[in-house]
């Protein structure tokens, strides 16, 4: 039996679904399927992946040069797309979460996930939880330890209370974010087990780090400022990628509807483009002493974390 299934552009949806057909090779093992894609690197490279011959072959998959490695929740989905506007930037869409899950499936899996470079473009892909992972730091060292590591950190406290809307989102009937941020109620003990305060801990997570790469290798892009001055923020990461300040103002938009930056005409698009639904959420209430006793818990870490990475945050 043989489908045939033609795809006209590039767009995020095209990926997406050409991801999808992974799965369905899996269950449909004895059907081929034609697809004619136009334009469409990534879906392009996921063809090669599934084993469906390709004709067009341009550039060379890579390993990355720079990754965007945390945190989650910081806004590492907007720097990675706002970076996929240089024309010298070629990045995975989706988290390919090798260093933390998929280890053993080895390098030469991790680099056949990459799209196609052409000398000069930098590879690069983000997996936010690496930075928590204690393993990341030694594996990646070991794959090449000229990567240069990109942090968008914000302040712990409002990153607990995104991570902990995510959760909410997919888990109705989560308990209160007080019940989990403390140990129990009369001790008012912040909980530092619980991974939403975890990853806040942006000190001890970056001092197993600096056992593996020197402070040099990092650059530590503020969540905050992604958001008030994109283009000032992109310019800082162009800077250290060693790239053309190209992406800049001209490039972004405040959307008052959707809260944040938009991208006025992002790559294969002629629309301007915010991201999704699940990026810009509103935010449970949350009781101001609950925020207060978190703020006074990450105080020393935060100072911690400046005196590190020689960078003052601005958060209390
Ligand atoms: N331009 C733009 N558009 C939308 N959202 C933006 C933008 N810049 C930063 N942010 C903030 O990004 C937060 C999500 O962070 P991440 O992309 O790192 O999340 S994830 O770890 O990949 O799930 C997300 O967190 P929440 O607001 O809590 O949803 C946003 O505050």
């Amino acid at each position: 039996m043989c489908y045939a299934i033609c795809l006209k552009s590039d767009s995020r949806a095209t990926v997406k679904f050409v991801n999808q057909l992974q799965h369905w090779v899996l269950i449909l093992s004895n059907v081929t399927i034609i697809i004619i894609l136009y334009n469409s690197i990534e879906a392009h490279d996921t063809l090669g992946r599934l084993g469906i011959p390709v004709a067009n072959t341009y550039g060379t998959k890579k390993l990355p040069q720079a990754i965007i490695i945390g945190v989650k929740k910081g806004g590492t989905r907007a720097l990675l797309e706002f970076l996929r506007v240089h024309p010298d930037v070629r990045a995975l869409g989706a988290e390919p979460h090798f260093f933390d899950r998929f280890y053993d499936k080895g390098l030469e899996w991790y680099r056949n996930l990459m799209p196609r470079t052409l000398d000069g473009q930098i590879t690069m892909e983000k997996t936010p939880s690496y930075f928590v992972t204690k393993e990341t730091p030694s594996r990646l060292c070991a794959m090449n330890c000229d990567t240069k590591l990109i942090v968008v950190v914000r302040d712990p406290v409002t990153r607990a209370v995104s991570d902990y809307t995510q959760t909410l989102t997919k888990t109705p009937g989560l308990p209160s974010f007080r019940s989990l941020a403390f140990k129990n109620s009369s001790s008012g003990a912040v909980d530092a087990s619980w991974s939403a305060v975890r990853i806040g801990l942006y000190a001890q997570h970056l001092e197993n780090w600096l056992r593996h790469f020197p402070l040099s290798s990092f650059l530590f892009v503020s969540g905050e400022r992604l958001v008030s001055d994109p283009a000032g923020e992109v310019g800082r990461v162009q800077d250290f990628l060693g790239l053309k300040r190209i992406v800049g103002d001209k490039h972004f938009y405040f959307n008052r509807t959707k809260g944040f930056p938009c991208l006025k005409k992002p790559e294969g698009s002629s629309r301007p483009r915010c991201l999704g639904k699940s990026k810009g959420r509103t935010h449970p209430p949350i009781p101001t002493e609950v925020l207060q006793k978190l703020r006074d818990f990450y105080r020393p870490f935060n100072l911690r974390f400046y005196q590190m990475s020689g960078q003052d945050f601005g958060w209390d």
